[in-house]
């Protein structure tokens, strides 16, 4: 692919990583971070001490913390600051898009309040702005492992086909595989929806629990973000698919899922305020479990394992009542209570 130039925006894990991807694939690279002292950091000694400490940058990156100061001529921008911060990003962006530009998101999350995925709330702001396409990376890939290049695969989306295949194009080498698939709903909704059966998990190892209850959630976990995921109109096969399965793998299994330590935590006894203030970093899972335990609610979907966490996270329930709660619940058929959407005729999943 001809070389090209990015801006990434965010320089926690995930944009530090990305960025890298992309430095490594020969584009030219400015990366946006707000503290102008972690700028001067990457660009001196092409390490991110605070977020990536382990990797080496790539030189050519070109690290910034004036946000006006970002490169007009840039045909991408990539988005990865936590969900909360997605909006007012996109307001100060907005000026400085053109016709060609395509606006990548790798932010997991849903908007409490609106329920808005993440493209959702990025069309909203950029109404009337020009610009050519707004897209999703999502997948199994925890920024530490790709910064090293360990072998990762991903999956981008966008209403915009031939966009899609543009980001392929772009972030694609020999350790960063990137899928297409057209299913938007489907690929934001896992990635975000996973975050929160990752906190579970985290907190049921916390309590002591085995792999059997690990598995329990995952498979079940899956059974409920694809019944909400199909209720608002997503592919159930993205479910099992690098965006859905994978990316749940990879957050409830590893050392490395900032949501996993957090519900780890949490399972040990800490109080969530105190949760945040160790982890230091975003832990996308609680906000997410917010807005999700409302969104199934006006969907009428049954979420067991988010409304357990819900009780747990905002109700302070403790974390082993709430695993028995979620036990003892009425017997079901396994089948007919995985995949099928809305809750029709009072059916308990
Ligand atoms: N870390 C990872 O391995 C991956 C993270 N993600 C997603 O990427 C997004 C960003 O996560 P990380 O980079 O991991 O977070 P992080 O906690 O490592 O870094 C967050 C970054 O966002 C900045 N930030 C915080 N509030 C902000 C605001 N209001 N405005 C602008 N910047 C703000 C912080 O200064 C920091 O640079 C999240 O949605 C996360 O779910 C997705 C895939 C992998
Ligand atoms: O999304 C991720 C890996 O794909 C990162 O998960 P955490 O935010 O839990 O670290």
């Amino acid at each position: 692919m001809a070389k090209k130039k990015a801006a990434v925006i965010g320089a926690g894990s995930w944009g530090t990583a990305l960025a890298q991807v992309l430095a490594d694939n020969g584009h030219s690279v400015q990366l946006w971070g707000r503290r102008s002292e972690q700028s001067e950091e990457i660009n001196q000694t092409h390490i991110n001490s605070r977020y990536l400490p382990d990797v080496v940058l790539n030189s050519t990156i070109k690290a910034y913390s004036d946000l006006s100061a970002t490169d007009a001529d840039n045909d991408y921008i990539i988005c990865a600051v936590p969900t909360k911060a997605i909006r007012e990003t996109i307001k100060q962006l907005r000026p400085l898009l053109h016709e060609h530009s395509i606006l990548v998101h790798a932010s997991k999350g849903i908007e409490p309040g609106t329920f808005k995925r993440i493209s959702e709330m990025m069309e909203e702001e950029l109404e009337g702005a020009s610009y050519k396409a707004v897209a999703v990376l999502s997948g199994p890939s925890h920024a530490e492992e790709v910064g090293i290049k360990q072998p990762t695969t991903v999956t981008v989306s966008s209403k915009h086909l031939e966009a899609a295949a543009a980001v392929q194009d772009l972030f694609m080498n020999n350790y960063f595989r990137v899928y297409t698939n057209e299913d938007m709903i489907g690929v934001e909704i896992g990635g975000a929806l996973k975050n929160i059966i990752a906190l579970g998990i985290g907190m049921t190892d916390g309590l002591g629990y085995g792999d059997n209850t690990k598995a329990a959630l995952m498979t079940r976990g899956l059974a409920e973000i694809t019944r909400l995921g199909v209720a608002l109109g997503a592919n159930p096969m993205t479910f099992i698919g690098l965006s859905g399965l994978g990316d749940l793998i990879v957050t409830c299994t590893s050392e490395h899922s900032r949501n996993w330590r957090a519900g780890h935590l949490l399972g040990k006894g800490k109080k969530l305020d105190d949760v945040l203030d160790e982890m230091g970093m975003v832990v996308e899972g609680v906000r997410t479990t917010k807005a999700v335990f409302a969104l199934a609610q006006a969907e009428n979907v049954e979420m067991p394992i988010t409304s357990a966490l819900y009780s747990v996270l905002f109700e302070e329930e403790p974390p082993l009542q709430a695993a028995d709660r979620l036990m003892g619940r009425m017997k079901k058929n396994e089948e007919e209570s995985s995949f099928m959407g809305r809750n029709e005729g009072g059916r308990e999943s």
